[in-house]
């Protein structure tokens, strides 16, 4: 596991002469001050951290070796940091600054999201009216659009997973079940020599299923995850901003499974007919068959919308 980036620090020493000098070191647990848990996974946690010298915060994303070696995640745990790498400088996706490791874990020293999740604030003002729906469905609109154009897919886009910072825009997070399309610039190496420490690509790839209510109908029939099974999950979350709900939802999974490929959802009363006709567009059981990114963009749903670098620096419009 190749450690990212510059996580250099100044250690004030003193040389054999007793001279002090300044030695440069790879940033470590030591160069922090770790606070309250912001998330847990089954095989990670992420723990507020202030770093002690420049004092700036970070979400620090822990992994525990030995569980993701004995659970076979080591593919998931490099695919996350690739996918991370590779999603750089996009004002509406977390940042991942550096990493570093130890003898018991890994470390990812992320951006943190100061507002916490969509969710939280969709709960607590029941459902948001078209206005916030537009602007927030058009910041997750542009992170999927450089997702997809990196070759990343999500897999597990939901409201938990879309953060807010201190200036209430997105910031998309947990790209630990994200799927990387080869790139098409690189030949394709060799196959690789078997290694039971590592979960097949075939087996990840299929073994995986998102959150049941966002889960697009392909990854429940044919088990492939392909672009469009994020706009699935963004057709979810636009219906979800609106109606205060997700458009599947049963008492158990299964039963939710059997709403999505029976595409079995309806719109309450009032429900505006612009969101409808959008949602109805992208909540196709066939994933060929679903909007475009550019096709979303061009919708009257999202009329009035400037896509560039504006979306980022305008203010976020009070949530009512
Ligand atoms: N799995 C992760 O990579 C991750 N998990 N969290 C916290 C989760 C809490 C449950 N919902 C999904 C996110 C984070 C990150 C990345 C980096 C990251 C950056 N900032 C925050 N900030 C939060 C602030 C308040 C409440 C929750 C999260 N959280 C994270």
């Amino acid at each position: 596991w190749k450690d990212k980036g510059a996580a250099v620090g100044l250690r004030e020493e003193y040389d054999a002469s007793g001279q002090l000098v300044l030695k440069q070191v790879k940033k470590g647990v030591r160069d922090f001050v770790f606070g309250r848990t912001l998330g847990e996974g089954s095989y990670s946690t992420v723990l507020l951290a202030t770093d002690r010298q420049t004092l700036k915060e970070y979400a620090v994303k822990i992994l525990d070796k030995k569980h993701i070696i004995k659970e076979k995640k080591i593919k998931y745990v490099n695919i996350e940091k690739d996918a991370l790498n590779q999603l750089i400088e996009h004002p509406g996706i977390i940042r991942l600054f550096y990493t570093f490791q130890d003898s018991s874990s890994l470390y990812y020293v992320l951006e943190e999201a100061s507002g916490g999740e969509l969710l939280g604030v969709l709960k607590k003002i029941g459902s948001f009216d078209e206005e916030c729906t537009r602007f927030y469905g058009a910041q997750i609109l542009t992170a999927i659009e450089h997702m997809h154009e990196r070759g990343v897919i999500h897999r597990d886009l939901k409201p938990e997973n879309v953060l807010l910072d201190d200036q209430m825009h997105i910031k998309i997070t947990d790209f630990g079940t994200a799927k990387l399309l080869p790139d098409p610039r690189k030949p394709v190496g060799p196959p690789k020599p078997y290694d039971p420490t590592v979960e097949e690509e075939s087996t990840r790839a299929r073994s995986f299923v998102g959150t049941a209510e966002y889960v697009s109908p392909e990854l429940l029939t044919d088990k492939s995850a392909c672009k469009a099974s994020d706009l699935w999950a963004f057709g979810c979350i636009i219906y979800q901003l609106l109606a205060g709900r997700p458009p599947f939802k049963a008492g158990n999974e299964y039963q939710t499974f059997q709403k999505i490929v029976g595409l079995d959802y309806e719109f309450p009363p009032g429900f505006p007919p612009a969101a409808r006709d959008l949602i109805e567009r992208l909540l196709v059981l066939d994933p060929q068959r679903r909007l475009s990114i550019e096709h979303i963009k061009n919708h009257e749903f999202f009329d009035g919308i400037k896509w560039g670098r504006g979306l980022w620096r305008q203010k976020a419009p009070r949530l009512k």
